[in-house]
């Protein structure tokens, strides 16, 4: 292979930072600039010039679905597979160091990587110990305060004692739950960072180590790095002057939990002897949609300053859509979505982009009326569902007993008779003598004080969990899984469940075998840890990126926070209302509205071809109805790049469903208030209102079963009943 490869398909500015002699690098640029490119070519360029070999390459990213992206174009460009390169996630990374040095990192070889979820089961019972009452000291806010100290690096002992009442309680909490999480073995996600920074600073040997085997760092999305992940980074190239970075200061929004802008200027600061790329041209969107970024940015305040420009051409006009409604909202977007796949188009091409896990509700329903095939990311993750944790969390038991919150989860599901009074008993004896729950129960089992009810209950619960731990020893991965899936009763328990639901359930936890049957157990990876600890950090570790079950060309449907560092054909930014996007804490927060206006900015830049930008005039969310504004971000645009669709604009235009027009109530005039209706799924009804012509004819229709609902004439297939 020859050198030219890489290096042909960048411009100049590219070309000048991949090939920089080896030192520190600071890569500063706009979205869609070719960051993450330029980030992929120099690693090429390192293995393939410079003779590096991939077990001396570290990089970070944001995803796992980015880390895998990443070392595929790698191997793409050097035409050679490059295992023995790290690279992943801060939090991935960490993980496999702590497994690697477990001992070092003064952690159990078995310890456990727990979700938010656990984080905050742990959280509530042991303030329910410390008698706290939650009206005033909501768990969340406790969790919220560990998460930020441990992203500082601030353990609770190093906590000072300002006299503040609040901090001191948060500093008891604080500790207690670090002496809990230290005993079950139990690592959450700040954790795992944390302990990553000190297993590093505090074994010399081990640090000179991974310093003289990572010759060459690399890190995308450097802006949204937080204290502790770049004090890491910081230990591992103290020194060496190999880090190399790319980020864009306009791209920072996780200031919010932690990520701090400073990391860019701290860069500088650290390693004074540091090369400096700008990056100016912009590969992705056309100008229409770049103006917009560039304007809409520049109402911030304290930025880099960095301008991009595109030879792609004007392009066509960004649109803007007020819907009646978020019903309204969905129709039109997909609606848009499937005129672009008549026209040819793919349906991963297209992304519909969201403030607010919440919002995504109304897209799904709307997908799934007009069988759209569609693929939501980081809402409710396959391994957070409750039938699979409860599955997984048998699983945990039985390689690690005292693995508390996972005790607590199943210990009474399915319902074994061990009641409320027992398992207080044993909370009780736990926290006074400083054993896990499982000790406790076995002490209480000894000690015979339980009713023999309670107790016959008890020790078939831990009975079961210790047979588990000696079948699954025999068996391959999968038939582990199906074991616990089987015969902990958790099938028995969803096939009673009523309907769809339990059904669901079950289908769920036969994924779950099948998951683990698929599972890529890598174990020259793996340190020393067996498949099935393998496959529990995975689970906990996984962030909503399930690959490999679909590959049906599905669309694309995610948070804004999600969709960074990713493009899309045709982009939908919807919700663009004043308490939704900038949502209702930014409103009179300057720092968080620039960070929400710097999200619109990523949402902006994610799209190629064509964007979509919609607000509802009335939206019913968590239960509530409102009439929201139209966001200020929409008046920061220039107008001249906007075309807005209004609601009388396409009279002239036929309707798209030519069927709903022959057979049912196409066109104007054809109903009247008061007119009975029918709808193929929502049945029987009667007229309300009209609104709009041609394509954009809306009827508001009062079904019997269905309730008030707004209609496009257009696609709604209404007949006269
Ligand atoms: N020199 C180039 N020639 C052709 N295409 C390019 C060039 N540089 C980048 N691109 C393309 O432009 C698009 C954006 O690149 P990339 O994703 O690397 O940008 P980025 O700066 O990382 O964006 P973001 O800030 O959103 O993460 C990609 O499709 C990439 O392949
Ligand atoms: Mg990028």
């Amino acid at each position: 292979m020859d050198v030219s490869s890489i290096i042909t398909s960048l411009n100049d500015d590219q070309r000048l930072a991949v090939s920089a002699p080896m030192q520190a690098m600071l890569v500063l640029a706009g979205a869609g600039s070719g960051k993450t490119r330029v980030l992929v070519h120099r690693i090429a360029w390192h293995i393939q010039v410079n003779h590096i070999s991939p077990y001396n390459i570290l990089a970070v990213t944001f995803t796992n679905k980015a880390a895998n992206e990443m070392r595929n174009r790698i191997e793409e460009l050097l035409e050679t597979p490059a295992r023995a390169m790290w690279i992943g996630t801060f939090h991935g990374l960490a993980h496999r160091l702590l497994r690697q040095h477990a001992k070092q990192a003064k952690l159990p070889d078995t310890f456990q990587v727990m979700d938010s979820d656990d984080q905050l089961r742990i959280i509530k019972r042991l303030m329910k110990n410390l008698n706290l009452d939650d009206s005033k000291w909501p768990p969340k806010q406790a969790q919220w305060f560990i998460n930020a100290q441990k992203d500082e690096g601030i353990r609770a002992k190093h906590m000072h004692d300002n006299g503040d009442f609040y901090n001191r309680q948060m500093k008891d909490i604080y500790l207690a739950y670090e002496d809990v999480c230290q005993r079950s073995g139990l690592v959450d996600f700040a954790e795992l960072l944390l302990r990553a920074h000190e297993l590093l600073r505090d074994n010399e040997d081990l640090l000179a180590f991974y310093r003289q085997r990572f010759q060459q760092v690399h890190v995308d999305e450097f802006q949204d790095t937080n204290t502790i992940q770049y004090a890491w980074l910081r230990l591992l190239t103290e020194g060496n002057n190999n880090l190399f970075v790319v980020g864009d200061d306009d791209q920072s929004i996780y200031g919010w939990r932690g990520a701090k802008i400073e990391n860019i200027f701290n860069f500088q600061k650290h390693y004074p002897e540091h090369g400096i790329v700008r990056l100016e041209q912009n590969y992705r969107s056309t100008g229409h949609i770049l103006k917009a970024a560039n304007t809409l940015i520049a109402n911030n305040d304290n930025r880099m300053g960095k301008e991009l420009w595109t030879a792609a051409g004007e392009g066509q006009a960004i649109s803007l859509y007020s819907a009646f409604n978020e019903q309204d909202e969905a129709y039109f977007v997909v609606e848009k979505i499937r005129q672009w796949v008549r026209d040819g188009g793919l349906r991963s091409e297209t992304a519909i982009l969201y403030r607010s896990n919440a919002q995504s509700r109304q897209f799904e329903e709307r997908l799934m009326t007009t069988a759209t095939p569609y693929r939501v990311y980081g809402g409710l993750r396959f391994f957070e569902r409750m039938e699979i944790k409860n599955a997984l969390a048998y699983l945990r038991l039985s390689t690690n007993p005292h693995d508390d919150p996972s005790f607590e989860r199943v210990v009474n599901t399915p319902t074994r008779g061990i009641g409320a009074k027992t398992l207080d008993d044993m909370r009780i004896l736990a926290r006074e003598q400083q054993l896990s729950l499982w000790q406790a129960a076995l002490a209480m089992l000894e000690s015979n004080q339980l009713p023999a009810r309670a107790s016959n209950a008890l020790r078939g619960f831990l009975n079961l969990i210790i047979a588990l731990g000696e079948t699954t020893k025999e068996l391959s991965l999968h038939e582990t899984v199906k074991q616990v899936v089987e015969t902990s009763g958790l099938i028995e328990l969803y096939k009673k469940e009523k309907q769809d639901k339990g059904e669901a359930r079950v289908e769920n936890l036969e994924e779950l075998v099948n998951a683990a049957r698929l599972f890529d157990y890598d174990s020259e990876n793996a340190e020393n840890l067996g498949e099935l600890d393998m496959f529990l950090a995975h689970a906990a570790l996984e962030a909503g990126e399930m690959q490999g079950e679909v590959d049906e060309d599905c669309v694309q449907l995610m948070t804004l926070h999600s969709a960074k560092g990713l493009e899309f054909k045709l982009v939908f930014l919807v919700g663009l209302e004043e308490g939704l996007f900038p949502s209702q804490q930014a409103l009179d927060d300057a720092g968080r509205l620039q960070e929400e206006r710097r999200l619109c900015y990523v949402g902006i830049t994610r799209a190629m071809q064509q964007l979509y930008l919609t607000h509802a005039e009335s939206r019913r969310l968590y239960g509530k109805d409102s009439y929201p504004r139209a966001s200020r971000f929409l008046r920061e645009l220039p107008p001249e790049s906007i075309q807005e669709i209004r609601l009388r604009a396409n009279v002239s235009r036929p309707t798209t469903n030519s069927a709903s027009q022959s057979k049912g109530l196409g066109s104007k005039g054809t109903y009247k208030l008061g007119q009975p209706v029918r709808h193929e799924k929502f049945g029987e009804g009667v007229v309300l209102q009209m609104e709009g012509e041609g394509e954009q004819e809306r009827v508001q229709i009062n079904f019997r079963n269905a309730g008030i609902k707004w209609l496009m004439l257009a696609y709604a297939k209404l007949d006269a009943a």
